[in-house]
């Protein structure tokens, strides 16, 4: 997942993922305006394998996140020339300040499906474990980056055991998805959502912090 080379920075003119806009409008007699961008809603599930009592994560290479960092130590390559033209990477960091660890989650982008069949379907392909939708629990929706996107992201937990996992999941290798799988233990769980030293996700936190006040209690009365 870390061998990524050959990187060119370049302008963004169309995109199917997402699409700059301007809203001018007057508030309170104030003439304003706000730049943003359409983009897709999203699912992401917290996942607890209960035969193992650990959560599993999905870690992969955030281009965004890891051009942040780029960003701050190379702040030149972001300048005029990469407007309007390819602009090589050369002395680009380690490709590891960009991975970061994530609630298993996907892109709405298939009208034809519910959130909770995209959601069955991204715990299979990222994850590798079958779960009947019925498995699905909604625990609540939320506006993911308010000053850019608005975008909405709805959480789902499920609870699965090994006999659920059919595959390796991964992500889908034809779209060119590489996801790595990792399990984090539930009593190693908190320390780790607040260790900065591990990149994540706010869903990751939450949804650990919304496991101990919602289902962790359940666990020890059993
Ligand atoms: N900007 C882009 N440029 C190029 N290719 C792109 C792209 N956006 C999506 N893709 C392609 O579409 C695929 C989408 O994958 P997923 O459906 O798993 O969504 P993802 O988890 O990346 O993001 C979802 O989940 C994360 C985690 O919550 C949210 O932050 C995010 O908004 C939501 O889309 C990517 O693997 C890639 O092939
Ligand atoms: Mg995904």
């Amino acid at each position: 997942m870390e061998a990524v080379e050959e990187l060119a920075l370049g302008p963004c003119a169309a995109s199917p993922y997402l699409r700059p806009f301007r809203l001018r409008y007057r508030q309170n007699g104030t003439k304003k305006f706000w730049d943003f961008m359409r983009t897709h809603d999203s699912v992401s599930i917290l996942i607890f394998n209960s035969s193992r009592q650990c959560f599993l994560l999905v870690k992969q290479f955030r281009p965004a996140v890891f051009m942040c960092e780029m960003e701050r130590y190379h702040p030149q390559d972001f300048q005029s020339k990469s407007q309007d033209s390819w602009c090589p990477l050369l002395d680009p960091l380690p490709a590891k300040v960009g991975v970061t660890y994530e609630l298993c989650a996907g892109i709405v982008d298939k009208p034809d499906l519910s959130l909770e069949e995209i959601a069955c379907k991204e715990v299979l392909e990222e994850c590798g474990y079958d779960v009947p939708i019925t498995n699905l629990k909604r625990i609540t929706s939320y506006r993911s980056g308010v000053g850019v996107t608005g975008s909405k992201q709805t959480l789902f937990y499920a609870e699965v055991t090994d006999q659920m996992k059919t595959g390796e999941g991964g992500g889908q290798a034809e779209e060119g998805e590489l996801i790595e799988v990792v399990e984090i233990p539930l009593q190693d769980s908190m320390k780790f959502a607040f260790d900065e030293h591990f990149p994540k996700t706010m869903g990751v936190m939450f949804s650990f912090m919304w496991f101990q006040s919602h289902v962790a209690q359940g666990l020890l009365e059993k």
